[in-house]
């Protein structure tokens, strides 16, 4: 369960932003909001000249088929979005045409847009309005129903991205500015959904989970349940636990420069700043932020001197940084004292520290550049939910064998593994990072659960099941928490050799969760028909948790259930 960094940019580049104007837009060609400021007719004619022979060579060289689209990558589940919206008709014709790469306005025109949904990713969606062919527009801050004018800055196959210039027509329903708490809103691109309340977030979060099921599972509709209400997240606001504002090189020296004169680069001249925060929406560009109010109150505290530290000395970095500041509780001299530890918490900023969090009653520590869940409010909820999934309430006097043993997959710093081990004899933990490897085995002795109860090893996921042979995998529930990716066909392929009765799947990519979900259930199915194996696998439930309150995320558990 990764998730965002704030501000982070998502990923949109290649393979399938044929025309991904992006990069250059920043360096080179005048940015829109420089132009709609004061612009002359004639300079916005010359930047949108300039822009267009730009975007035809971008095209030739990265004119991608099709094919070449990775399945459940962003561009995926934007392409999905466009055929959605146009409908497979209208796609498959413009692509026999050859039309789908001539977006019928100019780069950086403006238009004015009805916006029909909102996309997985938080942006509105409207059809652009042209009568030359049918073209989705991705606009982010827009909601359903609103007309909006918007700044086209980059287009796709049958696609454009544009940046939000206002809303002509609110929808009144679902918008309210007086609950934007944040200045930068509208600006940053960690939030999406602040003028939205928390009810709706969680029912926009819900209809991701549904859309990435229909979409991405390949399952027909009766195999899934109908998606539960997302879990909401106790914070709302002040939740995250690590931030990683960055800022660029003060000073830009070229790789040639540097070999060639190997003399003493010149240095930023002091008294100047440059901008430390997030990247603005939908590009790489830093925003300034001296605030970040889905932050912890201590990193917000910390930020401002941090900051500061840094302009004072900042002729002296010749790179651009990333900084780091997670909240932590403090972590005693001596490592025995480290459970009585007071409860206020500090920020960490060295990226070679260690950060201690408490969730319920256990603690963990781990390095602070390693892998942790970043909202520790939602972090009992989720643990809860996932061992009610592996114990259901009801199952008293059921012939249902109740398991006695747990394989946590992905399990970074132990998190799964730790918090449930008063449920289980045996727990096994695998995770490729020998760093959050040896976190979770210490934080194992700082729990004091009892020795041999739980092992960890560092290595790929998919060699756990070799490495647990006394496991009875009828008494046996695996946790699998993977990273965006999600699981590979090597992983999958040895969990239904297994064959565990429960399989809790816990993702912050519910669109790959969809997809392994549905090769398990379909290849299980197989099995079943092909009559080599007795039971298979249903998808019991499904189910979004809310990590990431005012940002259009969403973390999704699936349980799965041998029958
Ligand atoms: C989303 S995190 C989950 C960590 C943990 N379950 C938690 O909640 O704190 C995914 C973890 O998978 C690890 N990982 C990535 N690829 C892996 C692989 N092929 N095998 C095992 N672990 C992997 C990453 O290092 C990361 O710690």
């Amino acid at each position: 369960m990764a998730g965002p960094k704030v501000g982070e940019k998502r990923e949109l580049s290649p393979p399938f932003s044929t025309l991904n104007l992006d990069k250059k837009r920043r360096s080179h060609s005048p940015r829109p909001e420089n132009l709609s400021v004061g612009a002359t007719k004639a300079q916005k004619k010359e930047a949108a000249q300039l822009s267009q022979k730009r975007q035809s060579k971008i095209a030739k060289k990265h004119k991608k088929k099709l094919t070449d689209i990775e399945p459940c990558s962003h561009d995926d589940v934007y392409w999905r979005e466009v055929i959605s919206l146009l409908g497979q008709d209208v796609v498959d014709t413009a692509i026999e045409e050859g039309t789908e790469l001539k977006a019928p306005f100019d780069f950086l025109e403006e238009l004015e847009l009805e916006i029909s949904r909102l996309s997985s990713n938080g942006e509105g969606l409207a059809i652009a309005p042209s009568p030359k062919r049918s073209w989705v527009v991705f606009v982010p801050f827009s909601l359903p129903g609103e007309k909006v004018k918007a700044r086209v800055y980059r287009n796709a196959r049958l696609h454009s991205f544009a940046d939000f210039l206002s809303v002509e027509r609110p929808n009144p329903v679902m918008r309210d500015m007086s609950r934007v708490r944040c200045k930068y809103f509208e600006k940053c691109g960690g939030c999406q959904y602040q003028m939205l309340s928390y009810e709706t977030q969680l029912d926009l979060k819900r209809d991701v989970v549904v859309r990435a099921y229909e979409t991405f599972s390949g399952l027909p509709s009766p195999l899934v349940p109908a998606v539960l209400p997302t879990a909401p997240s106790p914070l709302q606001y002040g939740y995250r636990t690590k931030i990683t504002p960055h800022f660029d090189a003060p000073v830009k020296v070229s790789r040639r420069d540097k070999q060639k004169a190997k003399q003493p680069i010149e240095p930023f001249p002091e008294g100047k700043t440059i901008p430390i925060g997030f990247n603005k929406v939908g590009t790489r560009e830093v925003l300034d932020i001296e605030e970040c109010l889905i932050a912890t109150p201590v990193i917000n505290e910390a930020l401002g001197p941090l900051r500061k530290s840094i302009l004072e000395k900042l002729h002296t970095y010749k790179r651009g940084v990333s900084l780091l500041l997670r909240d932590s509780l403090p972590i005693p001299a001596e490592a025995s004292d480290i459970a009585l530890t007071a409860e206020e918490h500090v920020c960490v900023t060295d990226h070679r520290g260690k950060v201690l969090e408490r969730v319920g009653d256990k603690l963990f520590q781990y390095n602070a550049s390693s892998f942790f869940q970043n909202n520790n409010a939602v972090l009992v909820p989720l643990v809860e939910y996932v061992r009610n999934a592996i114990f259901p309430p009801n199952t008293e006097g059921s012939a249902h064998t109740l398991p006695t043993h747990l394989v946590d997959a992905y399990c970074g710093a132990g998190l799964f593994s730790i918090m449930l081990s008063p449920y289980f004899k045996k727990i096994a933990g695998i995770e490729l990072s020998s760093e959050s490897i040896a976190a979770a085995t210490d934080n194992a002795e700082l729990n004091k659960l009892p020795p041999g109860r739980v092992t960890f090893r560092s290595g790929d996921a998919a060699h756990i099941f070799a490495a647990v042979p006394e496991f009875p995998p009828t008494e046996t529930a695996v946790i699998i928490d993977p990273p965006r990716k999600g699981c590979d066909e090597n992983f999958l392929g040895q969990l239904l050799e297994f064959r565990s009765t429960t399989v809790v799947y816990v993702s912050c990519n519910v669109h790959t969760q969809a997809r392994d979900v549905g090769i398990l259930l379909k290849k299980s199915m197989e099995e079943v028909e092909k009559g080599v194996k007795a039971g298979k696998y249903v998808l019991e439930s499904v189910r979004g948790f809310d990590l990431f309150p005012q940002t259009a995320h969403v973390e999704s558990v699936a349980v799965l259930r041998l029958v």
